[in-house]
């Protein structure tokens, strides 16, 4: 049965003259992970942008069936839905374990944040063990964890991760893959933007292929590994 936790609807977005998104609408039922695919300048980040509330839309995106154009960025945090953002955004003269604790900064129970901590630094081991790293000294990789990380300290219910992958080394996409794996059985709804096809193919169950700012394909993943056009313009199989 469907059980939609967010939804957008013919969503437009201009930058001036120029019209990024030209009527999008995209379904994410709750516990699913929902990919949405697509080349540079497609406007995967200007949708991730609009339900977060960063630019101006036309069209509806409701989360959990409240309409977002009523909401401000706190509300919509604290309502469940966090975003983590391309440049990831981190406090660069935070430690490690002060970017996590910011990341709970609208929540009281202090016992239940504890336990979000040591949730992530068992989700995340490299995180463990630079508790008091400053955040601008880390990898690139170490950095996404934490940005990931920090996004999970806000006790989600749904999570919008935008290029997790972008420049990072195999075997930290492994490691973030695990956590994506791990955070879905423990039933987070996410959202992921992402030009590297091969990882959002391995994890969505539905995705979406955006081009020039509409949605071009739309289905499983089974039906887009079986799509030709796909398969040779997104994944490189020939
Ligand atoms: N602030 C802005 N002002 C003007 N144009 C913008 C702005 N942000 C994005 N655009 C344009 O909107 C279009 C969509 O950009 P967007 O960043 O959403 O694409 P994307 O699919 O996320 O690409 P990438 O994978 O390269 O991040 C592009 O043509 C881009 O140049």
């Amino acid at each position: 049965m469907s059980d939609p936790l967010l939804e957008i609807d013919d969503l437009h977005v201009y930058y001036g003259k120029a019209h990024a998104l030209k009527g999008v609408s995209v379904s994410v039922e709750r516990g699913e992970i929902y990919g949405v695919i697509g080349p540079n300048g497609a406007g995967k980040t200007t949708m991730l942008n609009a339900v977060a509330g960063f630019v101006d839309y036309e069209g509806t995106i409701r989360y959990d069936g409240r309409d977002l154009a009523d909401e401000r960025a706190q509300d919509i945090v604290q309502d469940g839905l966090i975003y983590c953002t391309e440049d990831r955004d981190l406090f660069p003269f935070f430690s490690v374990h002060e970017n996590l604790l910011m990341g709970a900064q609208f929540r009281d129970d202090r016992e239940a944040v504890e336990a979000d901590l040591e949730m992530v630094y068992d989700l995340f081991p490299r995180l463990d063990e630079r508790r008091e790293q400053e955040a601008e000294t880390m990898s690139g990789g170490e950095q996404q964890m934490l940005a990931i990380g920090r996004a999970l300290m806000s006790d989600p219910e749904m999570l919008m991760l935008d290029e997790p992958t972008i420049g990072l080394a195999p075997v930290i996409i492994q490691d973030i893959s695990e956590a994506i794996e791990r955070l879905l059985d423990e039933g987070l709804t996410i959202l992921l933007a992402e030009q590297n096809s091969t990882f959002a193919l391995r994890h969505a169950e539905r995705l979406s292929l955006i081009e020039t700012g509409e949605i071009e394909l739309e289905g499983t993943a089974s039906e887009f590994h079986d799509n030709e056009y796909v398969r040779e313009a997104y994944v490189g199989v020939h």
